[in-house]
C-alpha cells in the first residue's frame, strides 16, 4: 500500500471522528447528498433481503465495530454479478444491432472503470475490503485470459470486449485495463485520490478521446496523424471532470477532505500530462491502458503530495 504524505488531501482515519457518536459504519457518511443517502438505504435493505434475518443488520448497525465479513461478500458477489451483465448487456445491444463494436468496446472501456469505483463506498471500512473489491478486476482479467486462452469461448464477450473480434487481442488492452485497476485499489484504494484519478483517466479521458475522436476528429495532430485535436481536448476534458467528480464523491463521504484549490491544478496537470503521453505515436509498443495509468500514478503521487 502506498502512503504518501498528504498536503493536497487529509485522508480520514476513523480515528479522527470520533467525537461522532454514531456507529462505526455510519461515521463516515456525515455529509452527504441525498442520492447517495438514499443508494446506502436501497444497499442496506437489500443486504437485509439477501444477508438474512433483520437482526443481522440490526447488530451490524447498533454495533460500534465494523460490519461483517459476510456483508462485504454479499457486495462482491452482487458487484460480479453486475459486471457480468453489464458487459452482457452491451453484448446484447451489438448482438441488435443498436450498437456498433467499436463503439460497444469504447462503452465498456468508459462505464465499468467508473461504476467500479463509484461501488467503492459500499464496502465496509474493514482491512479486507480492498482486496474484495480488487476481486472484481482479477475475476475479469481471469475471464479475459481463458478466453484469450481458448480454454472456454464466450463469444458475445469476445466481440464485445475486442477491437477485431479475435479472442488473442484480450490478453492486450482488456487485460492492461483490468491490471491498472487491480494495481490502484492494492496501493491506494479509497484512502487518497491518486489511484482513482488515474482510473478516471484511463477511463473516461482514454475512452472519450476515440469515441470523439473517430467521429469529429478530422483536424489531426502535427506529431502523429493517428491522433486528432478533437480526440485529445476531449480526453483532458473528460479526465478533468471525472476525476474532479470522484473527489467530490469521495470527499463528501467523507473518505478524506480535499483542499479544491491545489487539488483543482493537480488534477489539470495530471490529466495533461496523461492526453500528451496518449497523443504519442508510441502505440504500437506501448499501450494506452498501461501508459496512460502510469504517468498519471506517477504524477499524481508527486503532485497530491506536494503543495504547487
Ligand atoms: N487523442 C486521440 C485518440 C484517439 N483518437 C481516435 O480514436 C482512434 C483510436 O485511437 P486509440 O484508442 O489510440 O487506438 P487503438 O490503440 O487502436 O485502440 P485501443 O487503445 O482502444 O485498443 C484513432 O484512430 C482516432 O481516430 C483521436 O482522434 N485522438
Ligand atoms: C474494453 C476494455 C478495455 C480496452 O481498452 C474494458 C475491459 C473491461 C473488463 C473486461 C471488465 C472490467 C470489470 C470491472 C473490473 C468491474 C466493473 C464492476 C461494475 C459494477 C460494473
Amino acid at each position: 500500500m502506498v502512503s504518501l504524505p498528504s498536503t493536497v488531501y487529509n485522508h480520514l482515519s476513523h480515528g479522527h471522528m470520533s467525537a461522532d457518536r454514531r456507529p462505526y459504519s455510519l461515521q463516515r457518511f456525515a455529509s452527504f447528498p441525498t442520492f447517495i443517502h438514499e443508494a446506502r438505504i436501497v444497499a442496506s435493505s437489500w443486504r437485509r433481503c439477501i444477508g438474512g434475518p433483520q437482526q443481522r443488520l440490526d447488530v451490524h448497525v447498533c454495533s460500534s465495530f465494523p460490519p461483517g465479513i459476510g456483508e462485504d461478500i454479499i457486495c462482491t458477489a452482487a458487484a460480479l454479478g453486475g459486471a457480468y451483465a453489464w458487459i452482457r448487456i452491451f453484448d446484447i445491444l451489438g448482438k441488435n444491432g443498436v450498437l456498433e463494436q467499436n463503439l460497444s468496446r469504447k462503452l465498456i472501456h468508459v462505464s465499468t472503470g467508473l461504476l467500479y469505483v463509484l461501488i467503492w463506498p459500499f464496502f465496509s471500512p474493514a482491512p479486507w475490503s480492498r482486496y474484495l473489491a480488487l476481486s472484481l478486476p482479477v475475476a475479469n482479467a481471469i475471464r479475459l485470459a481463458v478466453n484469450a486462452l481458448g480454454f472456454f469461448e464466450d463469444e458475445g464477450f469476445v466481440k464485445s470486449i475486442s477491437r477485431g473480434g479475435t479472442s488473442g487481442e484480450l490478453l492486450r488492452g482488456p487485460f492492461y485495463y483490468a491490471l491498472a485497476l487491480t494495481c490502484c485499489t492494492v496501493c491506494f484504494w479509497r484512502d487518497s485520490p491518486v489511484g482513482m484519478t488515474a482510473i478516471a483517466i484511463m477511463c473516461a479521458g482514454d475512452g472519450m478521446a476515440d469515441i470523439v475522436g473517430r467521429h469529429v476528429g478530422s483536424a489531426k495532430l502535427p506529431y502523429n496523424a493517428c491522433k486528432s485535436w478533437a480526440g485529445s481536448t476531449s480526453m483532458f476534458v473528460s479526465g478533468c471532470v471525472l476525476s474532479l467528480s470522484f473527489l467530490k464523491y469521495f470527499s463528501a463521504l467523507g473518505f478524506y477532505d480535499v483542499d479544491w484549490a491545489h487539488a483543482a491544478w493537480s488534477i489539470l496537470y495530471i490529466s495533461l500530462l496523461a492526453t500528451i503521453v496518449e497523443s504519442l505515436p508510441v502505440n504500437s509498443f506501448l499501450d494506452d491502458n498501461i501508459s496512460v495509468p502510469l504517468v498519471s500514478v506517477v504524477t499524481g503521487i508527486l503532485l497530491f503530495s506536494n503543495p504547487l
